[in-house]
């Protein structure tokens, strides 16, 4: 790799954690380990690889592989709005060195607007959106849409039996246009906590978490129902060893952020290792039921046995990884952006970034769409009508003696008849 000086950088690397968002080509990311790393005396060179679904390089915009912030927003922007449009909670992350972009990819510059604005710009016609814009301090809580001076400036993190995590308290803004929507992330983007480091003048010291939360109103089955979504774009703090010469705030700052990364990274290996044992399990027991019965039952079982020796996710270590359960494993279309510098001086960095990406791309997550619990028990017991309609069916026309049939058709009329019943109650009731 090439040895630019510090603070020129910068490529980032865009891994899609969720399978659901798999991938539509695969560019792989050459990593060269030489002495340093292995602790080889010569300076024999090894090559590993990196597979990401997206890789960009924006270290020279005359560079004819420059990719540009619209370049990044037409491939992730648009897959995070088109999530959320069908109803997904979807959520978007930069993870990185300190100084390596990540603000720069998920804010950007007033001449280069990075994806969080160019979102809000084309985000959904909906006509009830809510912001709300918080960060994650020295493993505390702030809304970033409140005056520093209003009280109280530190929120409680709860959770919900059904819903998940939650920031207690934390201001939520109906927003009407982009001005709107703009006005309020430059507010928040204001509050934010930032200092000097030696890697970057204005290093972000905090975890950043912007919000938008659509409520569509549609019509299924001729029924008035309400699809939510949840997009959740994350800008972590960048991870920096302590430095003796630093004041006490700022190694207080280091290893908060610290112990939350590394949180986030024992999520992320735990995730990931349930994910492949899961897999693995799913294949083997495909397999095993194609072949003989005797043999099927055995595997089975031993198998059931290694899912349940999945390990424990430590969410609730840290504010970070708690917060961001649901995006991590759970229901959302996840996507992680790992930012990575070219200079030789972040080789170290570089490496364990790529690292982390790589863990991350394996966790399997279960998005679902998320729509109204009455109008979803009504489709389902409309379906189950209709596969009961069609199973009677198919008795009648293969039991041509009445005779032989009554008793089952008499139960498969009653649960029919009991469903539609069901059903009606319920159209009563919305
Ligand atoms: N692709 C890029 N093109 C031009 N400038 C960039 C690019 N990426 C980053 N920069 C600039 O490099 C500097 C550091 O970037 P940025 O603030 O995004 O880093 P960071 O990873 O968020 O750092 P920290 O974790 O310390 O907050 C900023 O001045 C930013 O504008």
């Amino acid at each position: 790799m090439e040895n630019l000086p510090k603070g020129t950088l910068i490529a980032f690397i865009a891994v899609h954690v969720n399978v659901v968002l798999k991938l539509i080509h695969r560019p792989l990311v050459f990593f060269q380990l030489d002495g340093r790393l292995n602790g080889h005396a010569d300076s024999r060179e090894k090559v590993t690889e990196f597979g990401f679904d997206y890789c960009y390089w924006s270290v020279d915009p005359e560079s004819p592989k420059y990719a540009s912030q619209e370049e990044v927003f037409q491939d992730l922007g648009v897959s995070v709005l088109a999530g959320a449009s069908e109803g997904y909670n979807v959520c978007l992350f930069a993870y990185g060195q300190t100084g390596s972009g990540k603000t720069y990819t998920m804010m950007g510059t007033p001449d280069s607007t990075g994806l969080t604005p160019r979102i809000c710009q084309h985000e959904l016609c909906c006509p009830l959106s809510i912001r709300s814009f918080l960060e994650i301090y020295n493993e505390r809580v702030r809304d970033l849409l409140r005056c520093p001076e209003q009280k109280p400036n530190t929120l409680r993190v709860r959770e919900h039996p059904e819903k998940g995590p939650y920031v207690q308290g934390l201001l939520q803004y109906i927003v009407s246009d982009y001005k709107q929507a703009v006005k309020l992330l430059e507010m928040g983007i204001g509050n934010r906590m930032t200092a000097t480091t030696h890697m970057h003048d204005a290093s972000s010291r905090s975890h950043a978490i912007f919000s938008i939360q659509y409520t569509q109103a549609i019509l299924e089955n001729n029924l008035p129902s309400e699809i939510v979504s949840k997009i959740n774009l994350v800008d972590l703090a960048g991870s920096e060893r302590a430095d003796p010469n630093f004041c006490r705030d700022r190694i207080t700052e280091g290893s908060n952020i610290n112990k939350s990364l590394v949180t986030l990274g024992i999520v992320i290996s735990g995730l990931a290792q349930n994910s492949q044992m899961f897999s693995s399990c799913q294949s083997i027991n495909s397999m095993a039921s194609e072949g003989e019965g005797s043999t099927v039952g055995s595997q089975s079982s031993s198998l059931s046995g290694s899912t349940r020796r999945q390990c424990f996710i430590p969410y609730r270590d840290s504010v970070l990884t708690w917060l961001l359960k649901d995006s991590l494993g759970g229901n959302s279309r996840t996507i992680m952006i790992a930012t990575i510098s070219p200079s030789c001086s972040s080789y170290n960095e570089t490496l364990s970034t790529l690292r982390y990406a790589a863990h991350a791309r394996n966790i399997v997550n279960k998005p679902r769409v998320n729509e109204d619990a009455n109008v979803k028990l009504i489709r389902e017991l409309r379906e189950e009508i209709d596969r009961l309609k069609s199973m009677l069916l198919s008795f009648e026309m293969r039991n041509s003696s009445p005779s032989l049939s009554d008793d089952r058709d008499g139960s498969f009329s009653d649960i029919v008849l009991q469903n539609e019943l069901k059903v009606s109650v319920r159209n009563w009731g919305t």
